[in-house]
């Protein structure tokens, strides 16, 4: 029986991961895709975007979502029953496509199609890494010298550098396919300057991409033939076991103790917004405020019978009437995600002002 193949992809929050699966539906060109989504932050925002396509390749049915935190972390609990499932029913999908959420850790993941039950149906076709390029070209995911002294002076121990940049490495690592999206928010210069950069930091070989919102052709992002969990030399993840004493143990059902407990995701309800661009500024003004990564969901806006989708990757926020609330309630939730230490009542007092 030939296996299933099964893309995994992953990337920081907001780099245009699930920009790219959109494009990648509205483009399958009859392909049967079934979708994994792990979100961090509860509301479920992605799976809501990608459901909306509309099309027969992306029915409800198949779209799984992972919502008890975060998939790396979870795999027995979570991931291998949502994958068996998946593979007993009748109609096997043409391809398997699993978008990560934006603090995964790849590595644990790639690993669980090693997993008998998965190995003898599924490979990973390939890793695909998505990287906000506006925000790297930035220096955002950069190791924070001054952090990392400091770090290093309170425990000899520890020799990692910053959550954000420690991630990056290993989203970058993991990679069998970089794609360096946002490139309309770059000039020539940088985007070439950054796809030179993550050439040198991937694994040899790994092919660097770029993209503006995720045009990517799916001839391109599918049928890499990777078979990446067969091949882990090189993808290591960096230093993050550091708290756990048990961290050389192989044992799949590990629970890995890594960077997700730095970041932290809640969610922030209000009543109607009177304007959306008005209100975007208002949202941009708490982002830069209160240093919050990512934030994302829905509002009401009144008059507005359309459901208004807001979303903000650091201070650059983008809002698109997507549908109409019909009979759903005409609420405007937020899922806000940063590193932790937010101020939740001051964010949640800002944001209903
Ligand atoms: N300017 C610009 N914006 C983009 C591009 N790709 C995605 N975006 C916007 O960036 C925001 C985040 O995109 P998503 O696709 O939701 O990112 P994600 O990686 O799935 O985010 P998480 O699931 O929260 O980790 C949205 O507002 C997108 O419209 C791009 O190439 N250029």
């Amino acid at each position: 029986m030939q296996k299933i193949p099964a893309t995994v992809v992953t990337g920081f929050l907001g780099a245009g991961k699930t920009t790219l699966i959109r494009h990648m539906l509205d483009n399958a060109n009859g392909r049967r895709i079934a979708l994994i989504i792990n979100e961090f932050g509860d509301l479920g925002v992605d799976g809501d975007i990608l459901k909306g396509c509309g099309d027969e390749t992306c029915s409800e049915d198949d779209i799984f979502e992972l919502s008890n935190g975060c998939i790396c972390c979870t795999v027995a609990e979570d991931f291998i029953p949502t994958m068996e499932a998946l593979l007993a029913r009748p109609d096997a999908p043409d391809h398997i496509v699993i978008e990560t959420s934006g603090l995964a850790l790849p590595q644990p993941l790639v690993r669980a199609f090693q997993w008998p039950q998965i190995a003898t149906r599924v490979t990973v076709d390939g890793v695909v890494t998505v990287v906000d390029g506006k925000a790297v070209s930035e220096g955002r995911f950069a190791a924070n010298l001054a952090a990392v002294d400091a770090q290093r002076r309170a425990d000899d121990n520890l020799d990692h550098e910053t959550p954000l940049s420690e991630l990056f490495a290993d989203q970058v690592n993991a990679a069998d396919m970089i794609v360096v999206n946002k490139t309309d928010l770059l000039d020539e210069g940088e985007a070439d300057a950054l796809v030179a950069r993550l050439s040198g930091e991937a694994r040899a070989g790994v092919q660097v991409v770029r993209t503006a919102m995720g045009v990517l052709p799916i001839e391109v992002m599918l049928g890499q033939g990777a078979a990446a969990e067969a091949n882990m030399d090189g993808r290591d993840e960096l230093h993050h076991h550091h708290h756990d004493d048990d961290d050389h143990d192989d044992d799949h059902d590990h629970h890995h103790d890594h960077d997700h407990d730095d970041f932290e995701t809640f969610v922030v309800e209000r009543g109607e917004i009177a304007d959306p661009a008005t209100f975007a500024e208002q949202v941009a003004g708490v982002i830069r405020q209160h240093d919050i990564l990512r934030l994302k969901g829905f509002a009401a806006v009144a008059g507005k019978p359309m459901r208004l989708t807001l979303q903000a990757v650091g201070p650059r926020v983008d809002t698109y009437y997507d549908q109409p609330f019909g009979t759903a309630p005409r609420a405007t939730r937020l899922v806000v995600i940063g590193q932790a230490g937010l101020d939740h009542a001051a964010i949640a007092a800002a944001l209903s002002a």
